[in-house]
């Protein structure tokens, strides 16, 4: 029993630990790739790397000295610079022990589908978003509630009829229902991306503080993209755009 006991201490706790850890590290990287905050996190790794050769190598102690008054600040510093990516954190977790997002049912994937096919050929632009696991009510709450069944028609609609007052902005569709238009969504501030507008800025900006799935029919080329978790895919096909409604854009992350 003992001899259990020891092995339990010495091995099974430390490995539980690290696997612990090796997973929290693991999901922040995933959450943070790509955005601006790798960048930060580069510079604050060269100012620690200053910080031990000012004071421990060189001994300059008047810049030691401020860098350690940095560090001691670091972590209201790491808070405030860091907020929108600790949202996100407690996010996903909330959102994963919640349980997975409503799967909307064939005939109205098979509506969006049509309906994303007829803006992509007519070059007419769209933005729709397919919430998942993280609610989406507070940008919701930016256009009009609508809460309607799903149909070709009404995405039309809404995106064909320029003199609409919705025809700006996202719709949002949730379990069967479009059930918002008009919405605004926050834009990406990811500098590798240049070449694109707002409406692809907006649909990436969402997609780095979410797990939605957004699609995104050019006003110019009628090219249909989609983000999900903080990638830009263009050139989405009728297919793939299927499976990935279907699946909730599990499909990217395989
Ligand atoms: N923050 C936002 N949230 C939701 N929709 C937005 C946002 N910003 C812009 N849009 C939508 O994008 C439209 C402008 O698209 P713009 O031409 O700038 O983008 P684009 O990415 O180049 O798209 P396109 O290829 O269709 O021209 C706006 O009319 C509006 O409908």
């Amino acid at each position: 029993m003992q001899m259990l006991r020891h092995i339990y201490d010495l091995y099974i706790v430390n490995a539980l630990d690290i696997l612990i850890l090796a997973f929290i590290f693991y999901r922040i990287i995933l959450i943070i790739k790509g955005t601006r905050a790798t960048q930060i996190l580069l510079g604050i790794l060269f100012v620690l790397i200053l910080t031990v050769i000012a004071r421990d190598v060189v001994h300059l102690r008047a810049l030691a000295w401020i860098l350690n008054k940095f560090w001691l600040a670091a972590v209201i510093i790491f808070a405030v610079v860091f907020q929108s990516e600790i949202r996100n954190v407690f996010a996903q977790i909330g959102a994963n022990i919640w349980g997975s997002g409503a799967r909307i049912k064939d005939e109205y994937v098979n509506d969006i589908l049509e309906a994303v096919e007829i803006l992509s050929s007519t070059k007419t632009g769209g933005l729709i978003v397919v919430e998942n696991e993280i609610g989406l009510k507070s940008y919701a709450e930016t256009g009009v509630i609508l809460n309607a069944n799903i149909s070709k028609e009404l995405i039309l609609s809404i995106f064909k009829n320029k003199s609409a007052p919705l025809h700006d902005g996202a719709i949002i569709i949730y379990n069967d229902k479009i059930t918002a238009a008009g919405c605004v969504l926050p834009l990406s501030h990811n500098t590798n991306v240049k070449i694109y507008g707002t409406r692809h800025r907006a649909a990436l900006g969402l997609s780095e503080v979410t797990d939605a799935v957004i699609v995104v029919v050019s006003e110019e080329t009628g090219n249909v993209s989609v983000a999900y978790k903080n990638k830009l895919h263009s050139n989405v096909s009728s297919a793939k755009l299927k499976e990935i409604i279907e699946t909730n854009g599990e499909d990217f992350t395989k």
